[in-house]
């Protein structure tokens, strides 16, 4: 690995922005994009779950990408998401995204169906072949993919040089530590990286070993996690655990709403901030009337425990 560096921190998983026709629009991508520099994330994941990469199509997602990194290049670590429900096309979007100078990519087993891990490591290794000088970030989120990552599947991953990182999505944190482990036993210590996937425990994940942590719900509320990051970073525990309390009550309030996690949040970022980055893209459900005073409620508990920093 290069640089394991320029994996420490926080970053988020960037949304899917969309112009009032439900298209992609470049324009708020860059905003956002902006809008997250200014915070002072470590990086974005862009085309993630977050991203609602499997609601789009191969073309979009390169445009979504190129809008990216013509505001992050150099400012941001990018890692790009190219993991589609079929192999040529990832492999299309792994090569689009290595020449566009991704820091990495990353890419979900192959979904659906559940396949032999033999299948899974050619599907993740042909992306790989088809981005030779980019490293490569194997994504673990068994309960939205339906398949989980085995010891056994990582150790075979291992064998191709470009593997250095797991982003963990799974519930167990123990999963960070064997994985953790797995890696170290390979590239040796300070050469693997493993990101904590589940916000709700992002402190919990950070202290049994992540690295780092990429989140979908970092990006309405970055504040949260850089100050738990940076009290974990001194060992105040204590202090960490108390903004996760807070970051925790907020996401629960967040998915109360009729309307997805994602449209709840681009509402709020919309409001903050005067980001226009448009709804979801059906069948995920978009806001109703009714979500109003969620949406509010859980914007005053953004700014609130933003101010008690
Ligand atoms: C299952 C799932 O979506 N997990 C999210 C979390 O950030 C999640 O949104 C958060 O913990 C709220 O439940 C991430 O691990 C995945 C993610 O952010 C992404 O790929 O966009």
């Amino acid at each position: 690995m290069k640089d394991i560096k320029k994996y420490q921190g926080v970053i988020p998983a960037f949304y899917a922005c969309y112009d009032a026709e439900g298209n992609i629009s470049t324009e708020g991508v860059k905003a956002l994009t902006r809008h997250l520099i200014a915070k002072g994330v470590k990086g974005v994941y862009v085309g993630g779950s977050s991203g609602e990469c499997i609601y789009q199509h191969v073309d979009e997602r390169k445009a979504v990408l190129e809008a990216v990194m013509s505001e992050a290049k150099g400012k941001l670590t990018v890692i790009a998401h190219v993991g589609c429900n079929n192999t040529a096309d990832s492999v299309e979007l792994a090569r689009h995204a290595e020449s566009v100078g991704v820091d990495a990519i990353a890419s979900i087993p192959p979904i659906y169906f559940h396949l032999p891990e033999y299948a899974i490591a050619k599907y993740w290794n042909d992306m790989s072949a088809a981005a030779p000088n980019t490293e490569f970030v194997i994504y673990n989120i068994p309960q939205l993919a339906g398949t989980g990552l085995t010891m056994s599947l990582l150790k075979e991953m291992l064998k191709n040089p470009n593997v250095v990182a797991v982003k963990n999505s799974s519930m167990p944190t123990q999963d960070i530590q064997m994985f953790k482990d797995a890696g170290i036993a390979a590239r040796g210590k300070g050469n693997f990286v493993v990101f904590n996937g589940p916000d709700e425990q992002f402190v919990s994940g950070r202290v049994i070993g992540a690295d780092g942590g990429i989140g979908g719900t970092y990006a309405v509320m970055p504040e949260l996690y850089l100050a738990m990051n940076e009290h974990i970073n001194k060992g105040e525990i204590e202090a960490a655990r108390a903004i996760q309390y807070d970051a925790d009550r907020i996401i629960y309030k967040m998915c109360e709403a009729h309307g997805n996690l994602y449209a709840v949040q681009k509402e709020i970022l919309r409001r903050m901030y005067g980001l226009e980055l448009g709804g979801v893209r059906e069948p995920m459900p978009g806001l109703i009337p009714e979500d109003e005073a969620i949406v509010a409620e859980a914007q005053a508990m953004i700014e609130a425990a933003i101010a008690k920093l």
